[in-house]
């Protein structure tokens, strides 16, 4: 399974911590982590292991947001910061709307990521 991860400047460290947190259960559930530029970047930093797009204002999102239409992606933690202006908010509005077309589950914050990991959990437990 892999899971694309994403973060605006506002909530890198709140995406790093919760990476952190929770890197042993997606260790375990075999989950790639895909993220965009600069999240990686600070990901990687923090000594996890991600693979890495372009950065969200380069195109980033949009690359992520290529994946989860072909099916390659099957959650997508974005921790947005709504306090923030984005150059490339059409990018943004097109990764959320493709999720949605997609039925892919997507969190925009910390509290909802958590209750997907939750559900993921119990769903790879049923599996095994
Ligand atoms: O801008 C972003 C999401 O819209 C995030 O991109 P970076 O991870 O490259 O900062």
């Amino acid at each position: 399974m892999k899971l694309a991860v994403i973060a605006h400047d506002g909530k890198k460290a709140e995406m790093v911590s919760f990476l952190n947190k929770h890197y042993n259960f997606l260790h375990s559930a075999n989950i790639t982590i895909v993220a965009t530029g600069t999240t990686g970047k600070h990901a990687q930093a923090a000594g996890l292991e991600v693979q890495r797009m372009l950065s969200g204002p380069q195109g980033g999102d949009a690359q992520i947001a290529a994946q989860v239409a072909e099916g390659l992606i099957q959650g997508v933690f974005f921790f947005r910061d709504p306090l923030d202006i984005h150059p490339h908010e059409p990018d943004i509005n097109m990764l959320m709307r493709i999720c949605d077309v997609h039925n892919v589950p997507l969190a925009t914050n910390p509290a909802t990521a958590e209750l997907v990991l939750k559900g993921l959990a119990v769903a790879s437990d049923d599996n095994n």
